[in-house]
């Protein structure tokens, strides 16, 4: 019999509706984790489930200090010799960068599960009572170890890494579009059919223990006739490195490659990233890197780009060193 904990952060999954067919007019992160659990019942071959209401939030009010307080809480769990797994619900609009976040900073090989839902707890038919059901279950299952943070809704299981929301409203929206799921949850059963292959966990480099907060680093959306005013404006206000969502394979414009090129040269790392959904930003492909000191974000979408630009600059601000990161997770 296997013992799960819950942390609870709040979003959808906890959301209140004014009426039974509301599904996007909804006030989230109001149920508390306890009554969510009771509504799923029993779970076979869990022993225990039980609950901390760590936040309850909108997943869009997220920010660094509750990463820290969950990525802390979570190594202090999974430490516990009666501890099995542990199940994370939260919000939909920034699940994806919470769970690689703790993708990169938890301890443990034991399963981590981030889950959320598209309906509130009050329509007609929530999908957040069978998705949290189906997390705790995988959370459970000795296939779920050793394969990083993993994202479960809708019946899919996803790698942290490569999970994002693909739609706005729909449930069938976390998808890692290129790169597919690694599995499903099937009658209380998961079954992968691919693993993770970048490092994570226990396995990386970063350590938040004793840290209060991260590197600023902002994301800025390449354009047409990007007046560079806002890259220089974020490093004005303190930014120690920029995530580019550039054209096609992250491509600049001549004007951008100056802008970034002298940011760079002061001292603040530039990863090249891609404003298209699918495919690798290439090193030395659509300009060359060398010439310019970038780093550029291979197939982690601007947002997780930002995350692992940020634990990267814990440890160096070195762009060599930080591109090889790139590499690794
Ligand atoms: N479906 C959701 O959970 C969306 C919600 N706004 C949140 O991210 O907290």
């Amino acid at each position: 019999m296997k013992k799960i904990t819950i942390l609870a952060t709040g979003g959808t999954i906890a959301g209140v509706a004014p009426f039974p067919a509301g599904t996007v007019s909804y006030q989230p992160a109001v149920v508390p984790i306890q009554e969510l659990l009771e509504q799923i019942g029993s779970l076979p071959g869990i022993a225990a489930a039980t609950s901390e209401q760590l936040a309850q939030i909108d997943s869009a009010d997220m920010n660094h200090g509750i990463w820290l307080q969950l990525a802390n809480r979570l190594n202090a769990l999974l430490q516990q010799p009666t501890v099995d797994g542990v199940v994370v619900t939260h919000g939909t609009d920034t699940l994806e960068e919470t769970a690689y976040f703790l993708n990169l900073v938890v301890k443990s090989p034991k399963p981590v599960v981030l889950v959320g839902a598209m309906r509130p707890s009050t329509a007609i038919s929530p999908d957040g009572p069978m998705n949290l059901y189906n997390a705790i279950i995988l959370a459970a299952s000795p296939s779920a170890w050793d394969k990083g943070v993993l994202v479960a809704l809708n019946d899919t299981i996803n790698c942290s890494r490569d999970v994002t929301k693909t739609n706005t409203s729909l449930q069938d929206t976390f998808k890692a579009p290129e790169l597919g799921y690694l599995g499903y949850i099937i009658d209380n059963q998961p079954h992968f059919y691919r693993l993770p292959t970048r490092r994570h966990t226990y396995l990386t480099e970063f350590d938040i223990t004793g840290l209060n907060e991260l590197p600023p680093v902002d994301i800025l959306y390449g354009h047409v006739n990007d007046y560079g005013t806002l890259a220089q404006a974020a490093v004005a206000a303190g930014a120690q490195g920029l995530v580019y969502a550039g054209l096609g394979n992250g491509n600049l414009s001549q004007h951008m490659r100056q802008v970034l090129g002298n940011i760079q040269q002061q001292g603040v790392v530039v990863v090249r990233g891609t404003r298209v959904c699918n495919g690798a930003v290439t090193r030395n492909g659509a300009l060359d890197d060398e010439q310019y000191n970038f780093v550029v974000a291979d197939t982690l979408s601007p947002q997780k780009a930002r995350i692992l630009l940020m634990l990267a600059l814990t440890k160096t601000r070195n762009p060599a060193k930080i591109q090889n990161m790139f590499w690794i997770y």
